[in-house]
């Protein structure tokens, strides 16, 4: 039987990305935030742990602040994990950054913060979007126009790559009656990650460029993150057969398929940085279907599931052996209680 490997080895690469334009964002950031009535921070919830930034939290304390968790089409994030991280303290919702349907009802949330306050803001309710770079900010944006003003033009650029945005939009009116005026920011990186599956993840999602990292190690993060939410290989079996932890095994055969290999007089050569390449992007653009890149959160829906599916064996072994115990003494009744 296949076992997938429960640790990640330890490469030794960077933990940081934190670039000039960060600190510029953060400063402007500081800057802003006495007008700022809202806050919407985006994370992507295929990386739903490693897409915070705490950076975020002190120059905008103590603001009203929705968490957006993007890319909901992409990823397996349960709803039920979500809620059980904020806990009824802070609100989130998983959104579609493209998605109409998921705009109107962001406007709405936003519509309601301007009912609460008093006074009403003489210029608007000013929201100000934040987050990690390729989370989907500037999609938002555009989207949140398109729906809220009924425009077919995008004001902010976006695009596949970390740092399309590079400054701090002027503001960007996406409501009326009530005005709503938003803020685009730059991606924001953290001046260091914790450890080396958090950077593997920001690399899958597409928060760093997939230079910064061997694409090789990249690609093997990838495999081991898919063998332990499916350890029966189907999500790569368009490549191999059956269910492996060798990346090389898997990257042969990615090259046979996608036709990278080359056969010299000193035999078969196998292109497996853009082997890897191929493999990462597949998965990156959702063509693969949807997943989830955060280690800690796939352990937590590992002790989810296990919960869930005890559960559920209690109940049915309750169903199943009642009727019949219950005919018996009180006694041997006791025996199946779990
Ligand atoms: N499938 C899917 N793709 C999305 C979603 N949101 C954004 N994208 C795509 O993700 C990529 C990055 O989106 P951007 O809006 O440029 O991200 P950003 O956060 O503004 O990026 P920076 O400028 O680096 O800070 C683009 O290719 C978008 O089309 C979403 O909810 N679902």
């Amino acid at each position: 039987m296949f076992v997938p490997r429960r640790i990640f080895p330890r490469y030794n690469i960077s933990l940081a990305d934190f670039k000039g334009h960060h600190v510029k964002a953060l400063t402007k950031l500081t800057h802003l935030a006495p007008q700022i009535d809202m806050v919407l921070e985006v994370r992507d919830s295929r990386a739903p742990i490693s897409t915070r930034n705490v950076l975020f939290d002190k120059p905008l304390q103590g603001k009203e602040k929705i968490v957006l968790y993007s890319k909901n089409d992409l990823s397996g994030v349960p709803i039920d994990l979500l809620k059980k991280w904020h806990n009824n303290k802070e609100r989130f919702v998983m959104v579609d950054c493209r998605n109409g349907g998921d705009m109107k009802r962001l406007i709405q949330m936003i519509r309601e913060k301007h009912d609460r306050m008093h006074p009403k803001p003489p210029l608007g309710v000013r929201v100000i979007i934040t987050g990690m770079p390729n989370v989907g900010k500037s999609t938002l944006v555009n989207t949140l126009r398109k729906i809220g003003l009924n425009r077919t033009k995008n004001v902010a650029r976006t695009g596949g790559q970390p740092g399309v945005t590079r400054s701090t939009s002027e503001i960007i009116r996406i409501h009326q009656n009530p005005e709503i005026l938003v803020y685009d920011t730059p991606g924001v990186f953290l001046p260091k990650v914790k450890d080396v599956e958090t950077m593997m993840s920001l690399a899958l999602v597409g928060t760093i460029k997939p230079i910064k990292i061997d694409p090789v190690m990249v690609a093997d993060y990838l495999l081991f993150v898919l063998n332990l939410q499916d350890p029966t290989g189907s999500k790569y079996r368009k490549y191999i057969k059956h269910p492996t932890n060798d990346i090389y095994e898997l990257l042969e055969k990615i090259a046979d398929k996608i036709k990278r290999v080359r056969r010299t007089k000193n035999g078969i050569q196998i292109d497996e940085i853009g082997s890897s390449l191929h493999f990462i992007d597949e998965w990156k653009q959702g063509r693969m279907g949807k997943c989830l890149f955060d280690l800690d959160a796939i352990k937590e829906i590992d002790q989810l599931q296990f919960q869930e599916n005890y559960d559920e064996e209690r109940l049915r072994v309750n169903y199943e052996i009642k009727p019949k115990v219950n005919r018996q003494a009180n006694a041997s009744n006791a025996l199946f209680e779990l």
